[in-house]
């Protein structure tokens, strides 16, 4: 379905999030991080790159800019926003966010990136242009060190200029109203000498009034200056707080999958909740308490010390130090313990958030309260920790408390007996100005305290900020049109079959040694297979797919699939927004999550524009881990931040899987040895290495229906626009319409304005995935991904989904991944995946007449199934599942090895004993041909091209199959031959 785009994009900014309350940002942070995406209350302005499910959201930097309207102080964002003045641009290495360059700026520059200009682009530019532009943060400190920490909120707050004047503003009223404190004293001192001086005569009344007047006019000045203060400053602390959040919210969104998978949202959420409201104690800290303590403490030292002598000024110093070295000694003690209980603190939220987002999970396990009794450890353990920091804050306090009286009374007793003497105004100077002192020490304290504890935040909040996402965004446009492929690598399963077929030639040995027989025709067969797939012109965009030639070489599928390519890409070209499906290329893929389990193994698939390719296979076996790669949510291995650290760790393997036999290698370690001679092993888009593709143009080319759609809190309206942000309501509906969602919504008492609830619990698993596919409708994608698509559908809604997924189809390149084998049946190429490797390659019907594993799998599913799945006609041809719900349907579905396994089993059974009987009626034919029919059938699994035969262990599973049939097969000939014999001699 092409969705109509033309027309000015619908007005955007209608959020009312900036008049809402403080905890909007939190809430948007927290609603992005929990997979929820960002979606502002009664806002439809979303990251437009933002895919289907959790992980697939890269459009950081334009969801985080929802942020900075909620803190703008007018909430009038859109107003300042021009697409001319641009969003962000990108920050100095460092910053995550804009270093990555696929957030809204990536997002527009990719519209202005000429060849690759796309709707999806056109969109972004549009969302981008709604929000403020927000510069760009250094890079973070390397510590969270005051030393580094104060030096970089000051550069941040110098760094824009509408701050520089504020900023000396607020420094200039702090010290005026210091030096007016000050002065207080000194007043004070001359109203008091007056009035005790001998004789109180007119004139001292006067000089007594004066002073009284001059306290209290200096008094006035004080609490200007001191009010003024903050109306001055606040605006910076602000402004910069919002500029790291915003820059940090874009970078968390901007890191990769691995990242957030590694914890827990809970925790991240609360690291940049508290680091936030770290940088506004800093700076209060800073500009409020430090400054102008330190400035007051030298003018108290020089007046002190001017007056009373040098002696005095030392014992200030003194009781200054001995409460600083109180202070910190103690406050670091608080530290440790203030480490101990944010780490408690960020363990009993991540429990209590782990608990609410999986409520209804803990209401049918009936476990309330062993979640609560969970919670509620942790709680004691915070308990017991924050009594420590109370019990360290109170012995601070005390201590302070003790040096400050100790030190008062010292410098009074050293005024008193002061060589010169003293005036009675001397002493009220001398108390008040202590006095003055005193209170913000005491402050000096709480505030270092606060201070420390809010160094321990920013040191988290940094390092997360100092993180940098593992996928690195590329620079180069999606070509329009796939580019022509880089070289092929040499053919190494063509040179291992070649020497197959050439030992296949010493028939008496194969006789011999049926395991080796085998082992030789069916790399026999497979070179067979290459040498027809390998035409001269073509094999050059064929060249990383030995199988898909099986495909070809038997014809249909793949014919049909080309031409309806070709016709279907000539009409999307016409669409100046679309640029038609697109070349999707595994080369050699091996990869896995961590070094020590890799998951595939040297795959290698491909998906032609306009083709639409099944990838089927057990659970577990790395279907999904392909979209993955695919959507570049993870990178393959060999790419620098990947886990295959050291790199040998997979060549390892490959070289041992291959040491058992040279040629067993075929796949895996055959194709390794082409990618390393030649091309890289990687996946290619449109002939280009994913890895170098600009990240917002390859994911705007793609939706994505993932397995479990996780749905904002939201209408029904705004959670389908959420696949293209300006989409119109009819667009909306019309998309609901082709996703068979429309009915439903409409009986619902709130139709599309229907809330969906926490993660849209509110619908039904269908539903849900109703809303990705509607999603999917909107965003009108050159490459279709389906994930388990219809996996929580009923038969019929399956079937009618899968015709509307068909439509959707056309033209656009598909890659589906399906267990239910009837829903993919009509796909151009269907690749059976086992153990991370592909094993077979073929249409339905070139699968089916090989008679391996997938068709085993079909068989296992057609006898777990109602008589008409098997009588599916492809995809949307019926739906399988026969009117079961789809809990019955799932439960049907081949799902382990060790199922498809038995199947197999079964089916080797069957077809040895049908190779054997058919040889035994042709007792002419020498036992090699029957070896090679059994060993053909047991080489069953992995289809001819023997694409299987990696490890020992399959081979040596496969050689005694192998050797077990021919057996069998022998003696049946040997009995029939027998028979025959007997006959002709009766005769
Ligand atoms: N993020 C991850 N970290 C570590 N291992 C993972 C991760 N995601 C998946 N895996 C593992 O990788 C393997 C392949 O997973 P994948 O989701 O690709 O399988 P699948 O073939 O799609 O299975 P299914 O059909 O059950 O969805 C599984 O064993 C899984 O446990």
């Amino acid at each position: 379905m092409a969705m109509a785009s033309g027309g000015p994009p619908k007005p955007l900014a209608r959020c009312g999030v900036a008049t809402r309350s403080s905890h909007i940002p939190q809430r948007l942070a927290w609603r992005a991080l929990t997979g929820r995406h960002l979606a502002a209350p009664g806002c439809r302005l979303l990251a437009p790159g933002i895919l289907g499910a959790p992980g697939y959201s890269p459009l950081a930097t334009t969801a985080a800019a929802a942020i900075s309207i909620a803190l703008q102080p007018d909430g009038d964002g859109a107003s300042h926003a021009s697409s001319s003045s641009g969003p962000t641009k990108p920050g100095a290495p460092g910053n995550g966010a804009s270093a990555n360059g696929s957030g809204a700026n990536g997002a527009a520059g990719s519209s202005s990136g000429g060849s690759s200009k796309s709707v999806y682009n056109t969109v972004a530019a549009a969302v981008a242009a709604q929000f403020p532009a927000v510069p760009p943060l250094p890079p973070p400190p390397s510590t969270a060190n005051l030393t580094d920490v104060v030096p970089y909120l000051l550069r941040l707050a110098l760094q824009e200029r509408n701050l520089v004047w504020r900023l000396a503003a607020a420094l200039s009223c702090m010290c005026v109203a210091k030096l007016a404190g000050i002065s207080l004293p000194l007043a004070f001192k001359g109203a008091v000498d007056a009035m005790a001086s001998a004789g109180f005569s007119q004139a001292a009344l006067s000089a007594a009034l004066m002073a009284a007047l001059t306290y209290g006019v200096l008094d006035c000045v004080r609490v200007v200056a001191k009010e003024s203060q903050s109306p001055f400053f606040a605006p910076v602390s602000q402004a910069v707080t919002r500029r790291m959040a915003y820059h940090t919210f874009a970078h968390v969104l901007d890191l990769d999958t691995r990242f957030h998978l590694d914890r827990r949202t809970g925790r991240v959420s609360r690291i940049l909740e508290r680091g936030t409201r770290s940088i506004a104690v800093l700076y209060r800290a800073m500009v409020f308490t430090f400054l102008p303590t330190g400035l007051e403490l030298a003018a108290v030292g020089v007046l002190l010390a001017g007056r009373f002598g040098p002696a005095l000024a030392g014992i200030l110093g003194l009781t200054f130090a001995a409460y600083v070295t109180w202070t910190v000694m103690m406050t670091q003690a608080a530290t440790d313990v203030r480490k101990e209980v944010n780490a408690l603190d960020n363990a009993t939220s991540s429990k209590a958030v782990d608990a609410l987002l999986n409520v209804e999970t803990v209401t049918l396990f009936n476990n309330q309260h062993l979640e609560v009794g969970l919670y509620d450890r942790h709680l004691r353990d915070f308990q017991s920790a924050s009594y420590r920091t109370e019990l360290l804050s109170s012995s601070l306090n005390a201590g302070q408390g003790l040096i400050l009286a100790a030190g008062m009374a010292a410098i009074l007793a050293a005024i008193i007996s002061s060589p010169g003497g003293a005036t009675g105004g001397d002493l009220v100077m001398a108390s008040g100005l202590i006095t003055q002192l005193w209170a913000p020490l005491q402050f000096l304290g709480w505030f270092y305290r606060e201070l420390r504890a809010a160094l321990v935040d920013m040191e988290e909040f940094f390092q997360i900020l100092r993180t940098r996402s593992n996928i690195v965004d590329g620079s180069r446009p999606l070509p329009p049109a796939p580019l022509p492929l880089h070289p092929p690598p040499v053919p190494a399963a063509a040179a291992a079959a070649a020497s197959a077929a050439a030992s296949a030639n010493g028939s008496a040995a194969a006789a011999a040694s049926p395991a080796h027989a085998v082992h030789d025709i069916t790399h026999a067969v497979a070179a067979a297979a290459v040498a027809a797939s390998a035409p001269g012109p073509q094999a050059h965009s064929d060249h990383s797919l030995p199988s898909s030639s099986i495909g070809r070489s038997s014809g249909s599928g793949s014919s049909s699939s080309s031409s309806s390519s070709s016709s279907s890409s000539s009409e999307q070209q016409q669409d100046p927004h679309h640029g038609g499906g697109l070349a999707v290329e595994l080369v050699d893929v091996s990869f896995g999550y961590t070094a020590e389990r890799q998951i595939l193994k040297g795959v290698s698939l491909r998906v032609a524009p306009g083709e639409s390719v099944a990838v089927v296979g057990s659970s577990g076996s790395g279907k999904s881990t392909i979209l993955k790669l695919v959507t570049r949510l993870y990178d393959v291995w060999g790419t620098p931040g990947s886990p295959d650290v050291p790199r040998q760790a997979s060549g390892a393997e490959a070289s041992t899987s291959g040491s058992g036999s040279s040629s067993s290698g075929s796949s895996s370690s055959g194709s390794s040895s082409g990618s390393s001679s030649g091309s890289s092993s990687g996946v290619y888009i449109n002939g280009v290495d994913v890895r170098q593709l600009r990240l917002a143009d390859l994911r705007s080319a793609i939706a994505v229906v993932p397995q479990d759609t996780a749905l904002n809190y939201e209408s029904i309206m705004e959670n389908i626009r959420y696949g293209r942000p300006d989409a119109t309501d009819a667009e909306v509906v019309a998309a609901a319409r082709a996703a068979r969602l429309h009915d439903t919504v409409a009986s619902l008492p709130e139709g599309y304005s229907t809330v969906v609830g926490e993660r849209g619990l509110k619908l039904s698993g269908g539903e849900k995935q109703r809303v990705a596919i509607a999603r999917a409708f909107l965003r009108s994608p050159r490459l279709l991904i389906c994930d388990e698509a219809t996996s929580a559908l009923d038969s019929a809604t399956e079937a009618a989904i899968m015709e509307s997924l068909k439509e959707l189809a056309q033209g656009r390149s598909t890659l589906f991944v399906a267990h239910r084998l009837s829903t993919v049946r009509g796909c151009d190429r269907i690749v059976v995946l086992r153990g991370g490797r592909v094993v077979e390659e073929g249409s339905h019907d070139q699968l089916m007449e090989r008679g391996g594993e997938y068709a085993a799998m079909w068989n296992l599913q057609a006898d777990q199934h109602d008589d008409e799945d098997a009588g599916a006609d492809g995809m949307g041809g019926g739906g399988g599942g026969g009117g079961s719900n789809s809990h019955v349907d799932d439960g049907g579905v081949t799902d382990t090895e060790a199922e498809i396994e038995l199947a197999l089993e079964a089916q080797h059974t069957q077809q040895a004993a049908a190779a054997a009987a058919a040889a035994a009626n042709g007792s002419s034919k020498r036992p090699v041909s029957v070896a090679a029919a059994a060993g053909a059938v047991v080489g069953g699994k992995g289809g001819p091209a023997g694409l299987s035969l990696d490890s020992m262990d399959e081979v040596a599973t496969y050689s005694r199959r192998a050797a077990a049939a021919v057996v069998a097969a022998a003696a049946s000939a040997t009995a029939a031959a027998a028979a025959v014999g007997g006959g002709v001699n009766a005769a």
